[in-house]
């Protein structure tokens, strides 16, 4: 099985999860673009009645063109459930998001949800974060600054850039990799990252996620904290 047939396996594995009446995140990226495809088919089968809440422009257009009902994060009080994807996923279940680039909008409804899955192929299951590029979301006025900073601070940093130009987030921030190569300790990091002026949020996802559904040659595997 490719890497994409593992991504739709967990995709429609994930959406057994969700029940008639919930309120549902809905993370960001092409693992999520499979389930929410699956969510879609399940509601418009079943003629579920849920809400979703999406993490990205990207996600929220999918939903919509599905059928499915999106409501902003502001309008609703908390979310049943949030699916995402992860780029990295220690086994004490910490984790490295914003590959796509979507980490602040994702953070944010991660920690309003009551209960947090991620879905991935094998390929994101490491002994320990690092090798996978840190993002951060970064404000543009003084990010120069803030670059500069990290470098001093020896985290090998990088704007993220596409065709010359920075690649900006849904909220229009600049995101700037972190090559770290391992991450000995992410909670210090963490703190270290979040008292930064200008730095809008991290992509170290600590102690967020309650279950994990992975996607092996063996089919899928299911771990909770
Ligand atoms: O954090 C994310 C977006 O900000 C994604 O969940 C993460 O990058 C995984 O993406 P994919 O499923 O495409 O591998």
């Amino acid at each position: 099985m490719d890497q994409n047939a593992l991504k739709q396996m967990v995709g429609q594995e994930a959406v057994k999860y969700v029940e008639d009446g919930m309120i549902v995140g809905l993370g960001s990226g092409s693992t999520v673009q499979y389930m929410v495809d699956a969510l879609g088919k399940r509601v418009q089968e079943e003629q579920m009645d849920i809400v979703c809440v999406a993490t990205s422009n990207k996600t929220e257009d999918q939903a919509r063109a599905l059928g499915m009902t999106v409501k902003s994060i502001d309008e609703v009080d908390q979310i049943d459930l949030t699916i995402d994807g992860a780029d990295e996923i220690s086994k004490d279940f910490n984790g490295i998001k914003g590959g796509g680039a979507a980490h602040l909008w994702e953070k944010i409804v991660a920690i309003n949800s009551r209960r947090n899955m991620w879905i991935v192929d094998e390929s994101k299951m490491v002994d320990q974060l690092g090798a996978f590029p840190l993002p951060l979301e970064v404000i543009p006025f003084g990010s120069s600054h803030v670059f500069e900073k990290l470098e001093q601070l020896g985290f090998h940093p990088e704007f993220r850039m596409r065709d010359g130009k920075h690649v900006l987030t849904d909220s229009k921030n600049y995101l700037i990799d972190l090559h770290l190569g391992k991450i000995d300790h992410p909670e210090t990091l963490a703190k270290q990252l979040d008292s930064m002026v200008g730095v809008v949020e991290h992509g170290l996802f600590l102690g967020i996620v309650d279950l994990v559904i992975v996607g092996t040659q063996h089919g899928v595997k299911t771990v909770k904290k």
